[in-house]
């Protein structure tokens, strides 16, 4: 029995409805969850059961474990998936899946780490030839192959493979060093280690098959998530100004395309309505106002088609 027919045989009534697969648990699982419900996608998820079907949606979600997700969407048992990206390069199914989008959540690095404590580790290059445990076998073989300037099969670098708390490695003996995800870097100091080498900077990505069965939905789902990600990054910033000011002000809020711009029933003067990035929202509304806006006003965005 091959893997299609184990998935198929599993799915008994998704056969005319597109997979998607969400990370069934972890650190992506609260983000996709909150991600599925923006963009419209409703269902009931019994428990344990890792299946449910898209009420308003021709669309099954299977919840799986986020490391899988990669090898399903590139085998083609799954048409769209949310994983990491870190997840995409461990499994080398960068061929075979299409990044559709990143989805700026799930940011973290893949970083080589050494016990803070041994000053002669300070650099990734130190652990040439040393014993390296971590989940991510594939990459650290490449990383280290490559510092060592030879194919993986003629390295010197001792790689392990462990599923789990990885951060443990080094105080147990097992490991000189480490290679494992960092975000706020609170595990790593915890546990006595501190990062010498970025293997790769990784963040969440909608993937989907090369050779789509749902094509349609699939850019459908892709056309919501872009609008939901915008929805998120820009606020619509509205104001009134004087002609005499318009070009500066439009200078400092080019917005996405261009500013729409209406007349007051006030000679002479405008109102301006455009989208501003809300990470630079505050020096925007600080730069109107020096330019001579007034009334300006921010409106959060629900969401949008782009
Ligand atoms: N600290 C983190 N900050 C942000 N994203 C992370 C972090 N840790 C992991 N990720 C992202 O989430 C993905 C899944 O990691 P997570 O630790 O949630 O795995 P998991 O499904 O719970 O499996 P495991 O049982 O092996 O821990 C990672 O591949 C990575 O893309
Ligand atoms: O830099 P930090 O913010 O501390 O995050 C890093 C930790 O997050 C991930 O594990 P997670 O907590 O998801 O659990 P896991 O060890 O079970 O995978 C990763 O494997 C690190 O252990």
């Amino acid at each position: 029995m091959d893997d299609s027919t184990y998935i198929n045989a599993s799915l008994p009534d998704t056969s005319d409805r597109m997979l998607f697969a969400v990370p069934k648990k972890g650190r992506l699982y609260d983000q996709c969850l909150s991600l599925l419900t923006n963009i419209g996608i409703e269902f009931n998820r019994k428990p344990r059961h890792d299946i449910a079907l898209v009420s308003n949606l021709p669309i099954a979600l299977v919840f799986l474990p986020a490391a899988d997700i990669a090898t399903y969407v590139a085998k083609g048992n799954i048409d769209l998936g949310i994983t990491g990206l870190d997840i995409i390069r461990e499994s080398q199914t960068e061929n075979d899946v299409a990044e559709l989008m990143r989805l700026g959540f799930g940011k973290c690095r893949l970083q080589v780490q050494a016990p803070a404590a041994i000053k002669e580790v300070r650099d990734a290059r130190d652990l040439v030839g040393k014993r390296i445990v971590t989940s991510f076998i594939n990459l650290t073989k490449q990383r280290f192959a490559e510092l060592e300037g030879v194919p993986v099969e003629e390295m010197t670098t001792q790689v392990r493979f462990v599923s789990g708390s990885v951060e443990a490695a080094c105080g147990l003996g097992l490991a000189d060093g480490i290679v494992d995800l960092v975000e706020s870097g609170d595990t790593m100091r915890a546990a006595g280690l501190h990062a010498v080498d970025t293997v790769l900077d990784t963040e969440s990505v909608l993937i989907t098959n090369r050779h789509p069965r749902f094509p349609k939905l699939a850019d459908t789902i892709r056309q919501r998530v872009a609008g939901i990600l915008m929805a998120r990054r820009y606020v619509l910033c509205q104001y009134n100004i004087a002609r005499s000011g318009l070009e500066l002000a439009c200078a400092i809020t080019p917005g996405r395309q261009a500013p729409t711009i209406t007349s007051l029933e006030q000679e002479g003067w405008v109102a301006v309505s455009v989208m501003v990035e809300k990470k630079s929202l505050a020096d925007t509304m600080d730069q109107l106002r020096d330019a001579g806006a007034t009334d300006i006003l921010v409106l959060q965005i629900a969401n949008a088609r782009v």
